[in-house]
């Protein structure tokens, strides 16, 4: 399966922040995005999902136009800060996304009657993530898994990506840029509001501007 996202237009203010994107994921590939701060990912992931609405946007699954295409399961979204309710504990989270209950890499010292709101930012991370990457969705947008994860828990989920890559088209960004390098099989990079595909490598992050030459 295919997600294709085009004609992505979007102003704030009558600025422009992001215009002319085109992004194909294809089921069995990461692709990651590198960009500077404010260069617009988490406005094109918000727009992709529909959390925000475009000036103008097409999303499509092999062909086929989706307005919301998180309603027929086939998109899920990680957002920066976070998705799942406090109130809710980690086996009820589990409900929540519709999927049985096991345990959560990482989360040695909870309980599956742990709550959410008791676990710390990392923790509360850790499951988050597993649960998208366990869900039925086919695609996943990932925005700043690694921030604030220990390294053990960056390998897990990294290690977690690799596993469940071939059933999904996975989306992510991260200013962990050595992770995205090392767990992405292409690389985009958002710059000037558009995105262009550039060689996985540091020269070639230097010259789109997101790292400084040495
Ligand atoms: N509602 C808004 N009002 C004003 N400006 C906005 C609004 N939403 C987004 N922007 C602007 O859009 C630009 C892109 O922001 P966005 O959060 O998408 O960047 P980002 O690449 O995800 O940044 P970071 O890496 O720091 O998380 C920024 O310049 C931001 O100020």
């Amino acid at each position: 399966m295919k997600l294709e996202v085009d004609g992505v237009f979007f102003e704030v203010n009558g600025k422009t922040i992001l215009s002319d994107i085109y992004l194909d994921l294809k089921v069995g590939e990461v692709v990651g995005l590198l960009g500077r701060n404010g260069s617009g990912k988490t406005t094109l992931f918000d727009l992709i999902f529909g959390a925000r609405k475009a000036d103008d946007m097409s999303v499509r699954i092999d062909g086929r136009p989706y307005k919301k295409p998180f309603k027929n399961q086939l998109l899920q979204y990680l957002p920066q800060y976070g998705y799942l309710p406090n109130f809710l504990t980690i086996s009820s989270a589990f409900e929540f996304m519709g999927i049985t209950y096991k345990a959560i890499e990482g989360l040695s010292d909870c309980s599956p009657k742990t709550k959410i709101g008791h676990l710390s930012f990392g923790q509360k991370r850790l499951v988050e993530i597993q649960l998208l990457l366990e869900s039925k969705s086919t695609f996943v947008l990932l925005d700043e898994p690694f921030s604030g994860l220990s390294p053990l828990s960056i390998e897990i989920i990294s290690a977690k990506i690799e596993s469940e890559k071939d059933k999904k088209g996975i989306f992510i960004t991260d200013h962990m840029y050595g992770e995205i390098l090392s767990i992405s099989d292409r690389l985009m990079v958002m710059e000037s509001g558009t995105l262009k595909q550039i060689e996985k490598d540091p020269t070639a992050l230097e010259f789109a501007g997101y790292l400084s030459s040495t």
